[in-house]
């Protein structure tokens, strides 16, 4: 069994695309941090967001950029899937739910990727029932599906094509995570698209 996750994740790199390395990455991440931090930096502020990882697909990229966030937080974490071990979409499924501390707060959100934006609306719209103050929408890459989302990032790293992507914590069939950059899988690897 073994065997055959090994041979089936170095296939799916072997025949993938490499769309941004990890420079760029990083380069974006540092951006977004940079962003973030022009915006909730300022002590006279005197706020306190609450900053709410999507897992599992962001906790690449929540890792990286907490470090350089300079403002006080306060960090936790939701878990929702839509994608399981699949390429395509399905029914939003709540994991562990958003936490009461919500209420009143400003959240920000961290997500790796903004595909048809079900996932995100889904989330956004829960924080809002609970009450939160604003949600502030962050994500790592938002894809380029040539639609209207249903929801809008105030926040992206990169913008990517419409191809489904891997790397930066981003899985395709439960693989390549681990990448440090981000690379798009081989329509013909696809199972459902
Ligand atoms: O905009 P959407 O089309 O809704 O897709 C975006 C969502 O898909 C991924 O999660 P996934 O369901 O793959 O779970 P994971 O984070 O555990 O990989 C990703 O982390 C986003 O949350
Ligand atoms: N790994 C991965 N997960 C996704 N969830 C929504 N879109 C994508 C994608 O392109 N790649």
């Amino acid at each position: 069994m073994q065997d055959f996750h090994h041979n089936r994740a170095r296939s799916l790199l072997a025949n993938a695309e490499e769309l941004y390395d990890q420079e760029t990455v990083q380069a974006a991440v540092r951006r977004m941090a940079g962003a973030l931090n022009d915006r909730y930096g300022d002590a006279s502020r005197q706020e306190f967001p609450l900053v709410l990882g999507v897992m599992g697909g962001a906790v690449v990229f929540t890792g990286n950029i907490l470090p350089q966030l300079t403002f006080p937080l306060e960090f936790d974490y939701i878990h929702v899937s839509r994608y399981g071990d699949d390429d395509q979409g399905g029914k939003v499924v709540w994991k562990v739910v958003p936490r009461p501390t919500v209420s009143g707060r400003t959240v920000i959100v961290l997500d790796d990727i903004l595909d048809e934006g079900e996932t995100l609306a889904h989330v956004k719209e829960r924080l809002l029932e609970m009450g939160a103050k604003e949600v502030i929408i962050a994500v790592f890459c938002d894809k380029d599906i040539g639609k209207v989302k249903p929801v809008k990032a105030d926040l992206v790293g990169i913008t990517i094509p419409n191809r489904f992507v891997v790397g930066f914590g981003m899985d395709a069939y439960g693989y390549w995570r681990n990448l440090p950059g981000l690379w798009a899988i081989n329509p013909d690897d696809l199972s459902t698209r």
